[in-house]
């Protein structure tokens, strides 16, 4: 069985914090505040993953309250939902994603983190698909106030005898 799941986070830019999109540091003036390293599109991809089995969502599974988890590397917290949809029996089977941010030019950065997504998710790297858009200056995003990401993800059932 095929299963799909969406994910969406947005998280605001200050100055003093890295920013790390994808497990990639990319050099700008401004980071991603955040519990964690406020790896958006890692949040956006996890709880893509949980809500493809209705497991609730990243924040449920990690509080922003606890210490373990602050300024942790997003891609411990992602591995940690991957490992449970695999514990109940499904494995990725593609997934699309998207990154709004006005600044700064993530094109460069693409390649680094889709192969970081495939490694991680043990899978290759036709199976992940990462994009960025701008907002044209609107909005949240396009004042560079912060940058959001969407997922969709579909998952599919791991059969034992083929
Ligand atoms: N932060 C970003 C945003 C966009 N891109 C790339 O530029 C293309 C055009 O963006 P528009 O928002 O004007 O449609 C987009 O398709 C991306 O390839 C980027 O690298 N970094
Ligand atoms: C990842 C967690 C946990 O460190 O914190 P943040 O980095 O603040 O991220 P968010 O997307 O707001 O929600 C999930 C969290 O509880």
């Amino acid at each position: 069985m095929i299963r799909i799941g969406f994910g969406y986070d947005v998280h605001r830019l200050v100055e003093g914090r890295k920013l790390i999109i994808g497990g990639v540091e990319i050099p700008f003036t401004k980071g991603l505040l955040g519990h964690s390293d406020a790896d958006v599109l890692y949040h956006a991809i996890a709880d893509a993953f949980l809500g493809s089995l209705a497991l609730g969502d990243i924040g449920q599974l990690f509080p922003d309250n606890d210490e373990r988890y602050r300024d942790i590397d997003s891609g411990l917290l992602l591995q940690e939902v991957y490992r449970r949809v695999r514990e109940r029996g499904y494995c990725l089977n593609n997934l699309d994603a998207v990154i709004v941010a006005q600044k700064p030019k993530l094109l460069p950065y693409i390649s680094k983190m889709r192969e970081n997504l495939a490694v991680l998710l043990n899978t290759a790297i036709e199976n992940i698909s990462v994009k960025a858009t701008t907002t044209e200056g609107l909005g949240f995003a396009g004042r560079e106030e912060g940058i959001a990401a969407y997922a969709v993800i579909t998952v599919k059932e791991v059969l034992e005898n083929g």
